[in-house]
């Protein structure tokens, strides 16, 4: 298929969408025209959009938890045992669903019904289908985001938007680089432009769709200009095909200052490159996960950091915040675990809200600096594409010029090599073909040998190691033993 940046057309979008509805017998359940009707009716306190619109008018920070289990009683008494504590809702999909293995979903259904308890790592929404979803949807009073990790997200965006699923997290390349070995690149964002285009036919029915890319990508020091290059991408892909309520997201990386101007610089960046693109009229929102990385065991330590994701996600205005538990160490959360990370963040952000945001040179340059480096990738992979941003992006990859660390497909050049300053922040040790300017680096450089000296050491890939395990073992900085 040609990868281009324009809309879909309604031919080629019911084409393609004949052959998705039959990827599993429960697509045929799926009807456009009764999903819209469903979706017209859901009362406003049960839509995203009015929750993320509502949220940046008033400058709250909206509660998320990550939550999905194999069986709908038990995933509706989980979400039931949630929103009470938090403010919108997710449902997390099933590893075999994310990579469209149904008949595994439809085997791990069975062997959680016989064991009683789920033995899935989350909702296998396309095995439910239509009645199961709209069953979940309709025993909730909150609105419900689909969050998963799916290249070719297709069918489970038909079957969850019919259901009434107000808001879809993803996008074509925040799933497939961290989450996928061998989808190319080229295949992952045509299917996502599916995805969007059926969000826009909602939106022109007058069904707005908040659509939320997955910002943290693989988790692990990623810089925030490489994340935002990518949110910003994908909101633009997301735009021509029809999107109007957007939330960009990003992944604390955990040194204050920066994790601050990283959620301040991608509403500014976002608003700069949507509007310089000629979008106007969508709502753009930010979402800050809490740390990503590795956390330690005990769930003491564990509070400490969900709280100072808690903390920044306030003072930096994010929209909303995705929380963390304290058995992230071990795997699936318990009911209680979930609810406890919610209200140790609740307490964080309600001491928090009705503080003045801190502002700092420091915050100032950090802002510039992601600023200036975003700028400089994204100009290069609009030159790459010549006026197509869908293979400007592909090209980016295939080059280096967009290079995501620690991400497992092949797509990805894995050269560039990001490594924490003296105090903590995110810097680039090995640019690779990342196309920074010379002065940005030189910034970068000078913040890493800050540390070089006062650990006495070179900078290395051992301190990049250090690094990965540090937060696990109880600090930001990787220090040597
Ligand atoms: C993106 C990865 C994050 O999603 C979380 N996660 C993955 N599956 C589930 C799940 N089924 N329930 C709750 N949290 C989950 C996991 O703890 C990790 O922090």
């Amino acid at each position: 298929l040609p990868l281009e940046n324009k809309a879909l057309s309604r031919d080629a979008f019911e084409q393609e969408r004949e052959q998705t509805l039959g990827g599993w017998p429960t697509g045929a359940d799926v009807n456009f025209e009764e999903g819209v009707r469903y979706q017209l009716d859901l009362p406003p306190e049960k839509r995203f959009s009015e929750a993320m619109r509502k949220a940046d008018e008033t400058g709250a920070t909206l509660l998320q938890p990550r939550a999905g289990v194999a069986l709908l009683q038990e995933q509706i008494e989980l979400l039931t045992g949630l929103q009470d504590v938090c403010d919108v809702l997710p449902t997390t999909i099933d590893a075999y669903t994310r990579h469209n293995r149904y008949q595994e979903a439809d085997v791990g259904i069975a062997r959680s019904r016989e064991a009683g308890r789920s033995l899935m790592n989350g909702f296998p929404a396309v095995n439910h289908g239509l009645r199961g979803c709209r069953e979940l949807v309709e025993a909730l009073s909150k609105p419900v985001q689909v969050r998963h990790g799916t290249p070719d997200a297709r069918l489970l965006a038909e079957i969850t938007l019919a259901a009434g699923f107000t808001s879809y997290e993803g996008g074509g390349i925040c799933y497939n680089i961290p989450y996928a070995k061998s989808v190319p690149l080229a295949r992952s964002i045509r299917h996502w432009q599916y995805c969007d285009r059926l969000v826009g036919l909602y939106e022109e029915a007058g069904v707005r769709i908040n659509r939320e890319p997955f910002g943290p990508l693989t988790g692990t020091l990623v810089p925030p200009f490489v994340s935002h290059c990518v949110m910003i991408l994908e909101g633009l892909l997301a735009l021509e095909q029809g999107v109007r309520c957007i939330t960009l997201g990003y992944g604390q990386a955990g040194n204050l200052v920066q994790d601050i101007a990283a959620i301040r610089s991608l509403r500014e960046l976002g608003e700069e490159f949507f509007s310089a693109a000629g979008y106007e009229g969508y709502q753009l929102s930010t979402v800050f996960h809490q740390w990503m990385g590795g956390f330690p065991e005990e769930e003491s330590k564990a509070y400490g950091v969900i709280c100072l994701g808690a903390a920044a996600a306030s003072l930096a205005g994010a929209t909303k915040v995705i929380v963390k538990t304290p058995h992230e160490a071990e795997g699936v959360p318990t009911l209680a675990a979930n609810r406890d990370g919610l209200k140790a963040t609740r307490q964080m952000i309600n001491m928090l809200s009705e503080q003045v945001k801190p502002t700092s040179a420091e915050i100032e340059l950090e802002t510039d600096m992601i600023k200036r480096e975003v700028r400089a990738v994204l100009s290069k992979v609009f030159e790459l594409g010549e006026g197509n941003i869908a293979v400007g992006t592909v090209r980016a990859f295939e080059s280096g010029v967009m290079d995501i660390p620690f991400a497992p497909a092949q797509a990805n050049a894995g050269v560039l090599m990001p490594v924490r300053d003296d105090h903590g922040a995110l810097r680039v040790l090995e640019k690779g073909n990342s196309p920074l300017p010379d002065d940005v680096l030189a910034f970068h450089r000078d913040k890493i040998d800050e540390r070089a000296r006062s650990e006495g050491r070179e900078a290395s890939f051992k301190m990049v190691v250090d690094d990965v395990n540090a937060i696990s073992d109880g600090r930001l900085v990787g220090r040597p033993k």
